[in-house]
């Protein structure tokens, strides 16, 4: 297809629906919709604008769904992120997710037939397999189990040297989960160690101070990772991970535990990576990977100083940028996520200003094209990174750059130079993760405001809105039982809920430019967010390519 250049990217003109409109789709990341009780951020907080989209219901405001099968995820009971989340909005389809295509390579041992694993596996007979990555159930970047069959299947295929880098979660898991899963990763090398394989794990720390950044927002954060896990260096050493993570607990949370080695009796590192190892980033998703990716692939590299660069062999779980071809090699294919919204929209005239601060600027641009980074057409786009915050939790600065993000869409979608006017608003989502609950709140208020400065920008300039969200966060907090009540730890305290949610996203339409008999149909009731694309494109006075989800909205004759 498009490989092929047969793609004809020309839309149809919707029947009814006029062109030229100024519209600005707003993304809250993190911003479900749930009973309001004391630990919903959202229903606490003042959001008067929120609110009052609300009223529309049910023409002009509706909820859509936001996790598992109708973003390509492997089960129900997955909860949203930003990856499927951004990508089923961009994309106006659902793909099998990475979390699923690992599944089935994985399940049907094709992920031992591929090119990745037979290059790394040319390493096994001398050298050393590592295994970097997020260590929890979350399946949000990585799972536990699936990293559990790819150390069986390795070792059964002749990996006799294993060492696993583990980066603790507690983000989209519980926070103080990390100590389970090391338990569990370390009973899993036990018995390959029975087996005579010498597998240990080699090093450590928490996901959002070790390694996984993003977008390039904090190079310290990757290089901490490189000096344990490459360098064998740390300020942290211990003789057992369960030991070291249970030590280091007491001044951090899982998602912020410092760096630690492994060492051995004569206080020396068990697992550095050197000359002649394999090496396999097992996150299969793409954001929090690429950095590194980038420390242990590219020759030329000048975010930090590597002070030593092994020649390895290396593959991703999956390829995460497809048009870097970054890394490489890698053991499973990533979804093709072809002919996206915003794609095709280039191709029919629409011209785009995207925007964010840095920590979900990738969401709104690289996932929302597909896990594709740059411009389809640098005449007809313009992305704005703010940059973020550096060193911080954000639960110290709620208010992040919500209203920066705001002035930027508002003067984007004032100055006339754009169709669409695409924005995401962190705060929910970044916030939520925390876990604080006031934090998050002051959050929600000021994601609010965004919202209306943008809100107010399209009223004076006779546009169109959809506002919406890619999954939940702030809407809950606190970890609950079947029927909904709050869950307390054996110390009586609240069970804070860090995570993403299951809950359904709110998406509102209107701004003086709507048609008067625009409203949302009454036959999608199961509408997620894949079919926000052919929404959107019905609004720029196009009708959606055929294999798209169906659009949400119909224009009754009045
Ligand atoms: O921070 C992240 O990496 C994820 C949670 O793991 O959140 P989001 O999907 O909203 O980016
Ligand atoms: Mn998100
Ligand atoms: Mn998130």
């Amino acid at each position: 297809m498009a490989s092929s250049g047969q793609v004809s990217f020309k839309l149809e003109d919707h029947p009814k629906l006029p062109k030229g409109k100024r519209i600005a789709v707003v993304v809250l990341d993190g911003w479900g919709e749930y009973k309001p009780d004391q630990y919903n951020c959202i229903h606490v907080a003042q959001t008067p604008t929120m609110d009052s989209l609300k009223q529309g219901a049910p023409d002009r405001w509706r909820l859509i769904r936001a996790h598992g099968n109708a973003v390509g995820l492997p089960t129900e009971d997955d909860m949203g992120n930003s990856e499927v989340g951004h990508n089923a909005l961009g994309a106006g389809r659902i793909f099998a997710q990475g979390a699923k295509l690992v599944d089935l390579a994985l399940a049907s041992g094709k992920i031992y037939d591929g090119e990745g694993f037979k290059y790394i596996s040319e390493s096994f007979e001398k050298g050393t397999l590592h295994l970097i990555g997020l260590l929890s159930d979350g399946g949000v970047h990585s799972r536990l189990d699936q990293l559990q069959l790819l150390l069986k299947g390795a070792s059964e295929r002749g990996a006799k040297r294993i060492r696993v880098h583990v980066l603790t979660d507690g983000r989209d898991v519980l926070d103080g989960s990390s100590v389970g899963f090391v338990e569990t990763l370390e009973n899993d090398l036990a018995k390959l160690r029975e087996k005579g394989v010498d597998a240990r794990i080699a090093s450590g720390g928490g996901r959002m101070y070790v390694t996984m950044d993003r977008y390039e927002n904090d190079w310290d954060v990757v290089k901490r990772g490189w000096d344990a896990q490459v360098l064998g260096e740390a300020p942290h050493k211990f003789k057992n991970a369960i030991e070291a993570v249970k030590k280091l607990r007491e001044n951090a949370n899982d998602q912020y535990l410092p760096p630690f080695v492994i060492v051995d009796d004569n206080n020396k590192a068990v697992g550095p990576i050197v000359d002649g190892d394999a090496v396999v980033t097992i996150n299969f998703r793409a954001d929090r990977m690429v950095m590194l990716a980038k420390a242990l692939e590219y020759q030329d590299f000048n975010k930090f100083d590597r002070v030593r660069v092994p020649k390895i062999r290396y593959a991703g779980m999956l390829q995460y940028d497809g048009e870097l071809k970054l890394p490489s090699r890698y053991l499973v294919s990533p979804p093709e996520i072809d002919r996206t919204s915003g794609e095709y929209l280039v191709h029919n005239g629409v011209r785009t200003f995207a925007c964010s601060e840095t920590v979900k600027f990738g969401h709104v641009t690289f996932f929302w094209n597909g896990n594709r980074s740059g411009y389809f057409n640098p005449q007809m786009e313009e992305y704005v990174e703010i940059p973020s915050d550096v060193g911080i939790t954000f639960n110290v600065q709620p208010k992040m750059k919500a209203l920066e993000i705001g002035e930027k869409a508002r003067d984007a979608i004032l100055s006339g130079k754009f169709d669409q006017v695409r924005v995401n608003i962190p705060n929910g989502d970044m916030v939520g993760h925390t876990g604080d609950i006031e934090a998050t709140v002051v959050a929600c208020k000021a994601a609010d405001e965004a919202v209306k400065m943008i809100l107010d920008a399209i009223e004076q300039v006779g546009g169109i809105y959809v506002v919406t969200a890619d999954h939940g966060n702030a809407e809950d907090m606190v970890k609950r039982n079947k029927s909904g009540e709050p869950l307390l730890d054996k110390n009586g305290d609240l069970q804070i809920l860090t995570s993403h949610t299951c809950q359904p996203v709110p998406i509102a339409i209107g701004g003086p430019g709507l048609a008067p008999g625009v409203r949302f149909r009454s036959d999608v009731p199961n509408g997620g967010l894949a079919n926000v694309a052919a929404t959107v494109m019905n609004l720029h006075g196009f009708v959606a390519p055929n294999d798209y989800e169906t659009t949400l909205i119909e224009v009754a004759d009045n």
